[in-house]
């Protein structure tokens, strides 16, 4: 007998274990672990995943598995394996696990039909199946038979059945070849009756060809119809086959091959320890602290060539944000066709394509987002996360996991490095190179010993006061005009993030909120609408102030576009690019932009995060950033962190190649230590000062924290359970862990669900996790059936 265990496709507490099937003879070897099955599940068919074969059960009766849905595993064992960890290491739902891993197409879709059991006379069973045994859901329910139809399921003429759809589906072309000779071809042209016409030009149209022609190509080259085409197959002719065709992102794509530069000598110091661990086969974690600008990519690219050499694979992840076009031709100019590219970007079809050319072995490295770390490459031989710092490695739904400590947990199992690359280190990073859990390399040095770029900070308080009210300080001004005349580029940087444009009565100072969410609403300039970004909610502008009727009522805030209005406005000359979700939401718009910058087509690249990163433009002499502190006010103990990374990372997109580079910071205050160091560009000190201040607050890297949220529309529940967990909490865990709470989330409600949270912070409590999934178990019949959420966020990176 054979039985297999499997996880099955139903997100709750309660079936987040192992259910046992029945293999039916006729699958018994074909079944194995790693595949998707579909399996009844009480009345209905749902998606699993095969984790075991075994040949006892402690459950007597057993149903069967109702049929597999791949023809290989699409996990390993490796995999299997570390969705169990993460489940335990993030508390999630292993279900959930194992779909973080695939790529979206293979998530299961399920589909609802009737199936007719009596095929006796019934005038309106037949009129609805018609001739058929099978009526889909949604069809009924259009032609409101639904209430009919629930008779017939009463009576047992009609059944439920579910249907475990694949959506992931291939691309496949069809093409034709001739199956004659030349000779033959031209005595069958040659006979070929006169009215014949169409069928003589497809004919001799393949005279000259032997490989197989796409059908679409030949029908448009000659300008004929399938059906010319199917009679001449039907003769016997020609013959038709169906190709497998990859989704190709990159398709009309030229990359130039380009070959390793001779390193420097502080990149040879840096590669050194990285190769001996690829060579020799260990484990080790490397924390590259190199400048902006110092060649850290160049370092990645060498490191990997040596691991192909070895025939083995390598992964690469790159903040979705990063992962640019530029970024990727980096790679694929070296590596040609062994890249694999994984990002948001792509379609899903495209992304499942990407994903399989790794499954088969046909791509030695993949490029991607976060999830790109779950590739299932069998002989990992380096695991490369550039950025480390960003916050984007850190999934922000369920499974709350980070990609580097996925990362660490497979380079350990392979026994590869892990390369943590950063020109300004997480403080996490950083602390632990100290302490020697991470080896720290160091390059200070960009290339050609080019100097960083002079950063001069201005305080935006002072210009005010001597009466400039422009965005634009008289220092980033004059510069501006500079470079225009010089033909040098400058990029322009709004710092979006926590600042958005809100609209203001002037004179009861009234800001518009969400009527749902306890957060003031975004004004959206090009559809003149307020919306709220949490729910979505929206409304027009009004002209009078809800509150006191004034006609003062306004938008403030700095948007890009506002920017942009007012560059049109002081230098008319400036060829200006916008770059913010708006202008590059439109697939290849990014690359576009970019390309036209690079080509010189613009003086000034405007733009929010995303131009933060990855560009390595020869002509940028000059970045400006316009709103520098907009991000400290955030109630997050990682504010000052973030402000001074993105400051560094910005300004070191200036004067990357011989010519030299100016930065101008603007800020309403200059004296907070993350601006003043970021403009004297030095992480050492900045360390130094942020270590003191998370000493004080108790914060990581000195403490965990987990961030327990309770999330429900009624208030009065909201506060019990959250008291409720404190107090179980208090109770279980030791005297020197901190509990904060109960107390409101910062955003008290969202989408008329009020929040509830309890902050934990702790240096060791081994048990933690079995506590919280004891209060999880506990409240589970609230969270199914009465709309309670529960979250838990172990080390968060939201504190909202
Ligand atoms: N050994 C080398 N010789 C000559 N040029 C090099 C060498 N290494 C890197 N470069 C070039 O120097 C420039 C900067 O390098 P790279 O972009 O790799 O730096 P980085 O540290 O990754 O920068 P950032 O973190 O700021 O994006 C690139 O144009 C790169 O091609
Ligand atoms: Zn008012
Ligand atoms: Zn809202």
């Amino acid at each position: 007998m054979q039985i297999v265990s499997v996880i099955v496709d139903v997100p709750t507490m309660n079936t987040d274990k192992l259910f046992d099937y029945l293999v039916p003879e006729k699958w018994t070897n074909f079944i194995q672990p790693g595949m998707r099955v579909s399996v009844p599940f009480g009345p209905r068919m749902i998606q699993g995943f095969v984790i075991e074969k075994k040949d006892q059960s402690d459950v007597k009766k057993l149903r069967n598995i109702n049929e597999p849905l791949d023809i290989t595993p699409v996990l390993n064992e490796e995999l299997l394996n570390l969705g169990q960890w993460l489940s335990e290491e993030v508390l999630c739902l292993k279900i959930s696990a194992y779909q973080a891993m695939l790529p979206a197409a293979m998530k299961a879709k399920y589909e609802k039909v009737f199936h007719r059991l009596d095929r006796g006379m019934n005038p309106f069973l037949d009129e609805l199946f018609g001739k058929k045994d099978e009526l889909r859901w949604d069809i009924a329910s259009k032609n409101n038979s639904l209430p009919l139809l629930q008779e017939h399921i009463k009576n047992g003429t009609v059944e439920i059945k579910y249907i475990v759809k694949n959506k992931a589906n291939k691309k496949t072309v069809r093409m034709i070849t001739s199956v004659l000779s030349k000779d033959e071809l031209l005595t069958v042209i040659k006979n070929l009756p006169s009215n014949a016409l169409k069928q003589k030009v497809v004919l001799e149209y393949l005279l000259n060809s032997t490989k197989p022609i796409p059908v679409k190509k030949v029908l448009e080259d000659t300008n004929s119809t399938s059906t010319t085409i199917k009679s001449l197959i039907n003769k016997g002719y020609l013959k038709e086959e169906i190709k497998e065709e990859y989704r190709d992102p990159y398709e009309h794509r030229q990359f130039q091959k380009t070959t390793p530069f001779q390193l420097t000598m502080e990149q040879q110091q840096v590669i050194n320890p990285i190769i001996k661990s690829i060579e020799e086969d260990y484990h080790e974690t490397f924390l590259l602290n190199g400048v902006t600008g110092s060649g850290k990519t160049e370092i990645y690219l060498q490191s990997i060539q040596k691991v192909i050499n070895k025939g083995m694979e390598a992964i690469v992840l790159v903040p979705e944000i990063a992962l640019t076009p530029q970024m990727v031709e980096r790679f694929k100019s070296r590596f040609g066709n062994d890249v694999a590219v994984l990002h948001s970007g792509l379609s899903i079809g495209e992304k499942y394509d990407e994903w399989r050319k790794i499954q088969r072995k046909e791509a030695k490295v993949v490029v991607g987002a976060r999830s790109a770390i779950f590739a299932p490459f069998e002989s990992i031989g380096i695991i490369i996360i550039d950025e480390e710092h960003e916050n984007s490695y850190k999934q922000e739904e369920n499974p709350r996991y980070h990609a580097r400590d996925v990362a660490i947990y497979r380079g350990k199992l392979h026994r590869c490095p892990v390369i943590l690359g950063s020109a300004t280190p997480s403080l996490e990073s950083f602390a632990r190179s100290q302490k020697g859990v991470y080896t720290l390399l160091s390059m200070k040095k960009r290339m050609n010993n080019q100097e960083l770029p002079s950063v001069s900070i201005v305080d935006m308080r002072e210009e005010l006061r001597e009466g400039n009210r422009s965005m634009f300080s008289r220092e980033l001004f004059e510069k501006l005009q500079d470079r225009i005349n010089k033909k040098q580029q400058t990029v322009l940087f709004l710092n979006r993030r926590g600042h958005s444009s809100f609209v203001m009565c002037r004179d009861c100072g009234y800001v518009l909120q969400c009527p749902h969410c306890d957060i003031s609403l975004t004004y959206h300039r090009f559809s003149n609408q307020m919306k709220c970004h949490y729910c979505g909610y929206e409304s027009v502008v009004p002209d009078q102030c809800p509150e006191c009727l004034s006609e003062h009522i306004r938008y403030f805030g700095t948007g890009t576009q506002k920017v942009e209005e007012e560059l049109s406005k002081l230098l008319p000359e400036a060829r200006v690019i916008r770059m913010d979700v708006d202008t590059t939401s439109r697939k290849g718009s990014h690359e576009k932009l970019l390309r036209h910058f690079q080509d010189g087509k613009a003086d000034i690249l405007l733009g929010t995060q995303m131009i933060a990163k990855g560009l390595d433009f020869p002509n940028i002499t000059l970045v400006g950033v316009l709103s520098a502190d907009t991000m400290l006010h955030l109630p997050d103990f990682r504010a000052s962190e973030k402000t001074f990374q993105l400051l560094t990372q910005v300004s070191g997109r200036a004067g990357r190649h011989q010519l030299v580079g100016e930065v101008v910071i603007q800020t309403y205050t200059p004296e907070h230590y993350s601006i003043e160091l970021a403009g004297a560009q030095d992480y050492d000190q900045f360390y130094q000062r942020e270590m003191m201040m998370r000493k004080l607050g108790s914060y990581p890297p000195f403490y965990f924290i987990t961030l327990i949220t309770v999330i429900h529309e009624d208030l009065m529940k909201v506060v019990s359970v959250t008291e409720k967990i404190t107090k179980h909490l208090q109770a279980k865990l030791s005297n020197d862990t901190i509990i904060l709470g109960p107390t409101t989330s910062p955003i008290p409600r969202i989408n008329n669900r009020y929040r509830y949270q309890c902050l934990l912070k702790y240096k060791r409590e081994p048990d933690l996790n079995k506590h919280l999934r004891y209060l999880l178990e506990h409240y589970q019949q609230q969270i199914t059936s009465d709309g309670l959420t529960i979250s838990i966020d172990v080390n968060p990176y939201i504190m909202m």
